[in-house]
């Protein structure tokens, strides 16, 4: 099938490197990346940290699981589609390879935790969230509750992985099994906004006291889920023209959820998702920033200067909306 001839093609293709892919650039961009090479780019990230070798992960098998997870996400979603996934997986990566003490403080499970997480956390994405899941009483919402999506995007992960084929944590224990699936699983639903705004409070009296104990397992949790965060909405620091770029496809999103919302609750949407407030887009992201992005790059940089290009990404855009928001 045409299924199995692309995992053919990518288990036999040559993978570039992660310098001729740029995956380790902060300002890392896939635009106008043929789709081929994100998945190649993905694997790349695997071997470079080392886990295909560490989790004995068969390799035929990792190519169909990155393929799996690829189209598990909707493509005439305009925002949180693969792209999104692919470069919120790369953050994680270029944030693990830059800082030394990131590697040598978590250890190989907890490294192959995020990265299977931040690559699974928004897929099969309708492209609304999750009041709106919870409003429309849509089958998610009876199966989950509230943070529906992100235990959705759990599901779909867990799913794949013990689909027959791209089974790729055949090799590790039934005890390292467990304990990755429940980071997986913490770590996923950390990228649910509400949950970061309640726990970054902790985050940030460590990061001042900088008195972070390695060895407790609350404290790595915390780091894990606030890395996670940081790679989500890594979006925020890049270049202006992907800012740009971004935020476009982002309002797409929102305002289509606005419009659906109008129609069939006939409900005022939320300013970010009504698209009669675009002429303030450029205010509602400078406020976005200060209140949601700044203070987690101010804190990472804080606790690792190698992550300071992701403040000064931010920072630079945070002028360039206000720029256009006087
Ligand atoms: C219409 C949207 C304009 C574009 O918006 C964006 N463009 C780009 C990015 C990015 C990460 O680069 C991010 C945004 C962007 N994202 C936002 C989110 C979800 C992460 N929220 C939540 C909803 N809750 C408010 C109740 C806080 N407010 C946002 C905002 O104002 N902008
Ligand atoms: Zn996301």
């Amino acid at each position: 099938t045409a299924a199995q001839q692309e995992i053919q093609t990518l288990q036999e293709a040559t993978i570039p490197s992660a310098e001729s892919l740029h995956i380790l650039d902060f300002h890392f961009s896939d635009f106008g990346l043929p789709e081929d090479l994100t998945t190649q780019a993905t694997i790349r990230m695997f071997l470079d940290l080392n886990l295909v070798q560490d989790f004995n992960i068969d390799y035929k098998s990792l190519c169909q699981w990155v393929l799996t997870v690829r189209r598990g996400y909707r493509n005439n979603v305009p925002y949180h589609n693969w792209s999104h996934a692919l470069s919120t997986a790369q953050s994680m990566f270029a944030m693990l390879m830059a800082t030394k003490h990131l590697q040598t403080t978590f250890s190989r499970l907890e490294i192959l935790a995020l990265m299977i997480a931040t690559l699974n956390h928004d897929i099969d994405h309708r492209g609304v969230n999750n009041s709106y899941i919870e409003r429309s009483q849509q089958p998610l919402a009876q199966l989950y509750g509230h943070s529906s999506l992100e235990n959705h995007h759990y599901n779909m992960c867990l799913f794949i992985l013990n689909n027959t084929g791209s089974q790729i944590l055949k090799g590790l224990s039934a005890e390292d099994y467990k304990t990755l699936l429940h980071w997986i699983k913490r770590a996923i639903l950390a990228t649910d906004l509400t949950v970061y705004m309640e726990r970054r409070k902790e985050f940030f009296s460590l990061t001042k006291k900088s008195r972070v104990n390695w060895k407790s397992e609350k404290h790595r949790e915390l780091l894990r889920s606030m890395l996670m965060t940081a790679s989500d909405l890594s979006a925020i620091t890049k270049p202006w023209p992907e800012q740009k770029r971004i935020a476009n496809l982002v309002a797409m999103e929102f305002f289509a959820q606005g419009d659906k919302e109008k129609e069939e609750f006939k409900i005022k949407p939320i300013d970010i998702m009504n698209r009669e407030n675009s002429s303030r887009l450029p205010y509602m992201q400078v406020e976005y920033i200060d209140e949601i992005c700044y203070p987690l790059y101010k804190a990472l940089s804080r606790m690792f200067d190698t992550c300071s290009p992701l403040l000064s990404g931010c920072k630079k855009n945070r002028e360039n909306w206000m720029q256009l928001a006087e």
